[in-house]
Parts: C-alpha cells; structure tokens; sequence
C-alpha cells in the first residue's frame, strides 16, 4: 500500500505581453518545499476588502518557472506515477488553472513543435518502451477518452462523432456496483498494441473534440478531458491479474464568475463559471477538513470519475497552471488556494490485483474433481465405471512426461482415483516386461559383436571428422535457414509499411524498397490491421468532418487556398512542413547507413563461415585435429562484426525515434489542416450569408437585370466540372473562376502573386476592389453566387492586406 497526500506542482507560463517585474518570486531555498510569492501590486492591494497584505505566499512539491521545458515536466511530475501505473497502482495526473493558463500545453502539448508534446504522448512512449522491455509479464492496454461537458459526459472515441453532432451521441452514463465501484456506461476501450496506436486515438479524441466545437460554444475552455490508459499485467500461467488506470486530466478554465478586481468579493464569494468545477471544489473542501464524513463524490460526473483520485485508491498529482500577470493575479491566487487544499488530501493506493475468473474456475474445478475422488476412496466407494478414453489419453500424457522428468524428486499425480492407479501399474509392468525381453536382444547382438574385429584408430578419427563435417554443414543449413526467415520477415514489413505508410511523401524513408523499411521490427498482424483502420479512419475523418476538399466547388477552393495563405496558422503547418522534409531526408540517410551495416554484417559472417570451413577443411586434409587457439584472423572478423552490430543497432534505435517524431508531427499537421479548415468554413457561412443579405442580386429577378457595360465588371461563371456554359449578359471573360483564376486576376499593387503588369487587368481590378459586393451581377444560383462573394470578397481581404503592407 502507498499512503501519499496529492503531490502538487506549479507551473508559470511564459507571459504573452512584455514581462510585468516584480508580481511574484519563487524561493527554491527553503529545504521542505519551495515557495510562490505573489506580490500585489500597490492598487490592487488597496482595493481587498478588510485585506491590506501586499502578498501571498504558497509551497508547493515544486515550482517550474516560465522557462520549464516539456521534458523537464514529464521527467518531474509524470514519469513517477507512470512507474506506479506499471507497477500495478492507479494514477492520475490533473491540470488546473484558468483559462489560458497552459492545462492543454501541459497535459495534451502545444499544436506547433515536436519537443512541445505534453504529459500525455510522452507518458505513452514511456509506458510502451517499458513495456516493451519486461518480458516478464504479459501486458494488455486500452484507451478511452471522455470529455464532459455542462455535466455531460461524451465518448470522444466514439466512431459515431462522424456522423452525430455531439448532442445526438449516447451520453456517458455512471454505474455503481454493490461495492461502491464505478462503471462508465457508454464510454468504449480501444486496445492499443503500441505508441503509434495509442496516439492515434489521441489524436482522433482531440480532433473529435475540436470538430464538435463551435464558436458559440468554445467547449474545450468549459470541458474536462479524461484520457485514461487502462493498463492490465499477468504473469503467464498466473491466475492473478493486476489492473491499473492512469487517468491524465485537462480541467476546464477555473475562472470565477464574480471576477471583482479592485471591488473586494473577490476569492471568498466568488462563482465558479463551471458547475463540475463547482463540486470538484465541494469534495476538496470536505476531504481537506478532518470531521467531515460525507464526502459528495455523487454531485457531479466529473467527481464521481475522480472519485479514486481524491481520497481513494490512486498516486495523484495537480499541476496548478499559472498565467501570473497583473490582470490575472485574483486567479492565481484562487489556483494556488485550491492547489494548498488538494495538498492535504491523504491517498491510500493499493495494488488492484484480482484472479482471472476463467482461470479460477478450472482451478476450483479440478479440486472439486480431486476432493470427490479422495472421498470416494475414503469411503471405501470406489468408481467401477472404465475410464473413459479422454481420461485415458491424459493418463498416458501424464504418465509419459513422469518417465522422461530427470527428476528424481518428480511425482505421478493421478488423483485420489483407484481406477487411474491401477493403470498406472499395469502400464509400469508392461514396460518393464518389454525392458527385459529388449535386455536379453541387445545382450544377443553385444556378443556377436565383440566376436568382431575391434574398429582400428584410424577409422574413430575419420569417424570423428566426418561427424564434425556433418555439424558445419548443419550450421551452414541453420544460417541459411535464418537468413530466409529474416527475408520472410521483411517482405512482411515491407507490405505493412507500403499500406501504413501510403500517405508518407515519396521520398519517404519508410515506403517500400527503401532501406529502413528493411530494418525496422515486424508488428504483430493484428496490430497493423488497426493501425491501418486508424490511419483511414483519422484521414476520413479529416474529410469528412471539414467539408472536404475535394467536395469544394471550384470558387470555394479557391476561396479557401486565400484564405489558408492569410492564415496565421499557415506558417505553423509550413515550418512543420519543413521539418518533416528535414527528418524524412535525416530518416532515408540513416535507412541507407542501416542497409549498408546490414549488408557488412552478412559480408562479414560469410567470411566467418568460411574462413571457418577453410581450418576445419585444412584440419582434415593435413588429418590434424582443430587448433584449440582460436584462429587471429577469424579473432578480427569476429570483433568487427560486433562491431558493426553495435552500429547497426544504435542507427536503428535512432530511426525508431526519427519515425515516432516524423509521426507526431504529421498529427500535428494534420490537427493544423483541420483547424484550418474548420475556420475556413465558419468565415465562409458567415460571409455567404451576410453578402446574400446585403446584395440585392439576391433577388432571383436582379440577376437578369442589363447592367451598363462600362459599369460591370464581366463575369463568367465557367465551371468546368458541371460543364454550365456562361450566361447571358456576362459572358466575356475577365474573372475566372478556376485554376486560371489567379492568372486572370491581377492585384491592385505589385505582389509575389501577380507579377504581369497589365493596364487593362489593373483597371479591371480597381473596379471590383473598390465596387460594393451589391454591384457584382450574380446568376441567381444561390449556391454559385456564394461561390463568387466569397471568393471576391477573400480575394479583396487579401489584396487590402498587402497593398497595406507594402504601403
Ligand atoms: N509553458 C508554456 N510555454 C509556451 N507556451 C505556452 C505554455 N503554456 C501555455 N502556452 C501557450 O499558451 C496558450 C494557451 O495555453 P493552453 O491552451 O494550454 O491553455 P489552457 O489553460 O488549456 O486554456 P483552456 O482553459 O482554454 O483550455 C497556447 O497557445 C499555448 O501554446
């Protein structure tokens, strides 16, 4: 049992305007724990009601400062109570803080660069590498993923959230069995056999979450996330099971209703804006003050989910965020008063260790069977009935593997069953029956044969060799046996890595053919079937939820490459871009080094070999006995054969990891892409629908309105997919809406973009820059006419921006 109070840590985020000096220090000096001194500035003080003290001070475990990295916060914080989760005990690491403070940058990472990656991806490699390593046990995971919402609990992992808007989705319901455990109705457990799987449905739970966001309802700031790892060992052939769970939560923004500044409440009376939080903060309060019994985990879902967390049977950590500027001073306070809360909470963690049930009833089975038995002999009632053939056939099993035990101290255990003994007897006489009449053949020919010429000296000799002869030959066979089946291997690994890997750029180190597909270890057949599913299903899932590309009208595309380069985010995915091009390159050059070992390495045996048959040949020929030195020559091969296998080893370690960042960061791209996408088609809701109020061509009767030639800008609507021919009255071409769109349309100022000057394109331009959308002709198709706004007007968006810009 592990009986610990919840260890809480601070952590301060880097400010996102100049540093303010002076609002707090942290004091690592004092030996206990170290201090967070919040300094109140001069009026803001004043304004505490009944509270003239200038500042606060609050220990924690340990305080990270702005400039703690990623790395340093796994190693701290998560890595010891990833150990207990191994080790059999449950875990759960929360975030709290309020908005903006870094709970998400923390626990899930930041959405730009691989070595920002939080508590939850690095956790998951650590949990896998070390599972990988001890082969003592066999492990099981699973993944579920819950976020609660307005005291709703939803299954992120839910393969419905494609098709369902969140409120459709069945809701997560509480079960409690009779000995008070809790059971999550509706929440689904998805078996991840590695890293990469576990990832992926991180990935997809997180891109489920931000689909099911709208700018109505910026959920991610009001909801908790519970990424849970369920983790289950055994010990092969034990009945025993432990189970363990890591729960690694995102609270939601803890800001206060009542945020009163400089008139007073503030701290005491103020509201919670989040009723889960509310009740979270409910049972902290209970479970910190000595005499309460009742503790009221049944409020709330949140709550009753944590119920292990918070004074039950778990290694818990809080991690209180912390944005420490000026404006946010009252609630950072508020953290820190809840974190110093948390840390009186007393834990008692216990190993959840539990027998198989399969396993448990053929156990007691057997024992009924045995103790009948024992009875019925002891009673004198013995069974009559022959046994049967099974229990013939087990008998004979048993009986077999008795007689080949060298053991002397093994044992025939038949049961407390005369029928079964009997056997047993009858078997050992027959045997020894047949030993005797063997006894008397052998003798037979043992003497006749020593009638025989004794075999002369010479001849154990050629014996002796030709029987080392056969062994190199086996050895020869065994290699060539082993060099197949590794080629079996690869040719396996090659067809997962040319399914999984489709979506890599062609020069991919990974596709098939080149050199570190080669290399890498073959995954279980069962494990590629998923991480297949998941990687169409994430891909899929891309589309389908953004309004998908490929789905886009011409005008829309368009449209949406404008706005996907005006996008502060577009720089995020083009330096990722980037990088991924650099570890791909990095990731081919040492797939290539790995061939090069690999092929050394067989060069280098086959010398071995040879150089071995070479010594033994000699040995024969000149009939001298093998030198017991070892050969100097087959001595050096030997050395750099290890030599390069020592090699091979560490560039194979490397383009495992290179592979692990080179997936990450294509998640990270591909959660980019789908943020980009999402805000694409807000903005283009938004614009259809605010320019088809405001044009009058909305009218389906103004569309075919003459519109005076000097004044109009001509519009052709040329969309090629549906092969509609222009209409009447704006038919000649001056604005494009294809891939030719660009081309045609000129900017008002020179630009990157457009670098053919052109009298009559720049007039043409000013026109449709300067003109009210209302003066566009439309045709009438409601549809194509938002095609058209929306993309004029991202166009015009565009063109403002940099004619600013270079003004
Ligand atoms: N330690 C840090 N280093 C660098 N950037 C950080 C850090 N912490 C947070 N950020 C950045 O600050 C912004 C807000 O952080 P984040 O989204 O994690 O806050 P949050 O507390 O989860 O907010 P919410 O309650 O809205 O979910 C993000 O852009 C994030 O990348």
């Amino acid at each position: 049992m592990m009986k610990q109070t919840i260890q809480i840590f601070a952590r301060v985020k880097p400010p996102e305007r100049k540093q303010q000096q002076g609002i707090y220090s942290i004091d690592e000096d004092e030996k206990a724990a170290p201090s967070l001194e919040i300094l109140l500035p001069r009026d803001l003080a004043d304004g505490f009601v009944n509270n003239k003290r200038e500042s606060y001070k609050f220990k924690f475990q340990r305080i990270f400062d702005q400039d703690a990295k990623q790395d340093i916060i796994f190693e701290i914080i998560a890595k010891p109570v990833a150990q207990s989760v191994l080790a059999g005990y449950n875990g759960t690491i929360f975030a709290y803080g309020q908005t903006g403070s870094g709970k998400t940058f923390t626990i899930t990472g930041g959405a730009e660069r691989y070595s920002d990656r939080g508590i939850i991806p690095r956790t998951l490699s650590y949990i896998f590498e070390q599972l990988q390593k001890d082969s003592s046990k066999i492990y099981t995971t699973h993944i579920s993923y819950l976020e609660i919402y307005n005291e709703c609990g939803y299954d992120l992992l839910d393969p419905r959230h494609e098709a369902s808007k969140l409120e459709d989705l069945p809701k997560v319901t509480i079960l409690e069995d009779p000995d008070q455990h809790i059971h999550l109705k509706n929440l689904s457990l998805h078996q991840a056999t590695t890293e990469e799987e576990a990832l992926n449905l991180l990935f997809l739970g997180d891109t489920n979450r931000m689909i099911a966001e709208t700018p109505m309802n910026q959920a991610s700031t009001r909801s908790h996330c519970i990424f849970t790892v369920h983790l289950t060992s055994k010990e092969p052939g034990s009945a025993t099971l432990r189970r363990a769970k890591l729960h690694l939560v995102d609270l939601a923004g803890s800001e206060r209703v009542a945020k009163t500044g400089v008139g007073g409440l503030l701290l005491t009376e103020a509201k919670y804006i989040n009723l889960s939080l509310h009740y979270l903060e409910q049972v902290i309060i209970a479970l910190s003050e000595k005499r309460r019994t009742h503790i009221p985990y049944r409020n709330s879902l949140m709550t009753s989910v944590l119920r292990d967390s918070l004074g039950g049977n778990c290694v818990t950590t809080m991690i209180a965020t912390l944005s420490l500027e000026k404006r946010n001073i009252d609630e950072s306070i508020s953290t820190c008063r809840f974190a110093q809360r948390v840390a009186l909470i007393k834990n008692e963690a216990v190993l959840n260790e539990e027998i198989d049930p399969k396993l448990m009833i053929t156990r007691l089975q057997k024992e009924i069977a045995d103790l009948k038995a024992e009875l019925a002999m002891a009673t004198g009632e013995w069974r009559t009935e022959a046994l049967t053939e099974e229990e013939l056939h087990q008998l004979e099993k048993l009986i077999a593997s008795f007689l080949e035990d060298q053991d002397p101290e093994s044992r025939l255990e038949v049961g407390a069953d005369m029928r079964k003994i009997h056997h047993c007897f009858h078997h050992f006489k027959k045997l020894l029956n047949d030993k005797d009449s063997m006894k008397n053949t052998v003798s037979s020919t043992t003497t006749h044969q020593a009638c025989q010429e004794p075999l002369k000296d010479e001849e154990h000799t050629k014996l002796r060799d030709l029987l080392k002869q056969r062994d190199n030959e086996i050895n020869i066979l065994v290699n060539m046996l082993k060099k197949e089946k590794k080629k079996t291997q690869d040719a396996l690994l090659l067809s997962y890595m040319e399914k999984s890997d489709a979506r890599l750029p062609r020069n991919s180190p990974f596709i098939p053919g080149s050199p570190a597909a080669q290399s890498t270890s073959v995954p279980s057949a069962p494990s590629q079937a998923q991480d297949l599913s998941i990687c169409r299903h994430r891909s899929s899932l891309l589309h389908r939820k953004t309004g998908m590309r490929e789905e886009m009208s011409l005008g829309r595309q368009e449209a949406f490459e404008i706005f996907k380069r005006d996008h502060a985010d577009s720089v995020t995915i083009d330096d990722n871009r980037q990088i991924l091009k650099q570890r791909f390159s990095e990731a081919k050059a040492l797939g290539e080094s790995i061939n090069q070992t690999r092929s050394k390495i067989g060069q280098l045996k086959d010398a071995i070999t040879q150089r071995h048959l070479q010594q033994v040949a000699l040995g024969i020929s000149e009939n001298m006995a093998p030198p017991s030195i070892p050969d100097l020559q087959e001595e050096k091969l030997r050395s750099q054969l290890e030599e390069e296998k020592t090699r091979y080893k560490t560039t194979f370690m490397r383009l495992k990891a290179l592979k692990v960042e080179i997936e990450h960061l294509q998640l990270l791209m591909d959660k980019a892409k789908v943020k980009l996408q999402k805000e694409f088609e807000v903005w283009w809701a938004e614009e259809a629908t605010n320019l088809q109020v405001n044009s009058p061509a909305t009218n389906p009767q103004e569309h075919l309105k003459p519109v005076p030639q000097q004044d109009q800008p001509q519009i052709l609507l040329r969309k090629s997919s549906q092969g509609r021919e222009a209409k009447d009255g704006v038919s000649s071409l001056d604005i494009c809406y294809d891939r030719d769109a660009r081309r045609i349309l000129p900017s008002p100022c020179p630009s990157q973009h457009s670098q053919e000057p052109s009298s009559s394109r720049t007039q043409l331009q000013d026109s449709i820059s300067e003109r009210p959308m209302s003066s566009i002709p439309l045709t009438g198709d409601s549809q194509t006419d938002s095609d058209i706004l929306a993309f004029i007007k991202a166009r015009q968006n565009v063109l403002q921006k940099k004619c600013l810009g270079s003004n």
